[in-house]
């Protein structure tokens, strides 16, 4: 782990410049978000820490174009996401980005191999080369010889893994996962963010996670700590 240093616009694969996010109206309107800016460098596995409620997931669905900021910008590889139509953004996720989410969300009806497969499909890979980018994910995650199990006939750390490969089949540039840890027990938590670490490693894409746990942050490249509504440094 390194001190968080300001990185260098042109090292960033997404950025945010004074980005709020206000939830309701009037008298009952609540600031989560008052003004974050930081950058998430190229090629890095970054964890993002802060008190439940202090807005992680709200920023990791900002970042991720699931939602829009109430003021600000955000900026994915060299590209204003907040000034894209809606349409454009849900593009850029589908082909451009990971998701992966604390509770897997994998479709219980389809196998391990129909869930990547379904994915591709959706985000528009190309027909002919579907089926062997499904396995080579599938196979990256270890779960080649299970494939064909369906969600229920697997373990929680298996089924994590079916929607690690269903993120990065596509070859993503940037994946975003909220809490991906946080249903599995330590041991398994472990092997999921080393798993994240090598894919960093081999293949160059940005994995940033929100955790509340304190061994991940040992393992991950930097912090960002979530404090007031602003991103704070922490080493
Ligand atoms: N759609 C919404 N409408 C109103 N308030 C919301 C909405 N979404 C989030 N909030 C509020 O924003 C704050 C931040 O929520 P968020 O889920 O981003 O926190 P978090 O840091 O991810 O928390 P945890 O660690 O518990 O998951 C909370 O107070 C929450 O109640």
């Amino acid at each position: 782990m390194q001190t968080v240093e300001k990185q260098s616009a042109s090292g960033a694969i997404i950025r945010a410049d004074g980005v709020t996010r206000v939830f309701g109206k009037g008298s009952g309107a609540v600031t989560v978000l008052k003004g974050v800016d930081f950058e998430l460098p190229a090629g890095k596995l970054v964890a993002m820490k802060g008190r439940s409620g202090s807005g992680k997931t709200t920023l990791i669905n900002l970042l991720g174009a699931l939602d829009r900021p109430t003021d600000g910008t955000i900026t994915f590889d060299g590209r204003d996401m907040t000034s894209m139509s809606g349409k454009r953004r849900d593009e850029v996720r589908r082909k451009e980005m990971g998701l992966i989410f604390q509770s897997f969300a994998l479709i219980p009806l389809m196998s391990a191999y129909e869930n990547v497969e379904f994915v591709l499909r959706i985000s528009g890979y190309p027909k002919q080369g579907r089926k062997e980018a499904a396995v080579q994910a599938l196979d990256r995650v270890g779960l080649k010889a299970r494939m064909h199990h369906r969600p229920f006939e697997m373990s929680g750390g298996e089924q994590q893994r079916t929607a690690i490969a269903r993120a990065i089949a596509h070859k993503p540039k940037l994946i975003l996962a909220d809490e991906p840890t946080a249903e599995l027990d330590s041991r398994t938590g472990l092997h999921i963010i080393k798993l994240f670490r090598d894919l960093v490693e081999q293949s160059g894409v940005t994995i940033a996670l929100t955790t509340h746990d304190p061994a991940i942050m040992e393992i991950v490249d930097l912090v960002y700590e979530l404090e007031d509504g602003q991103i704070v440094s922490h080493s």
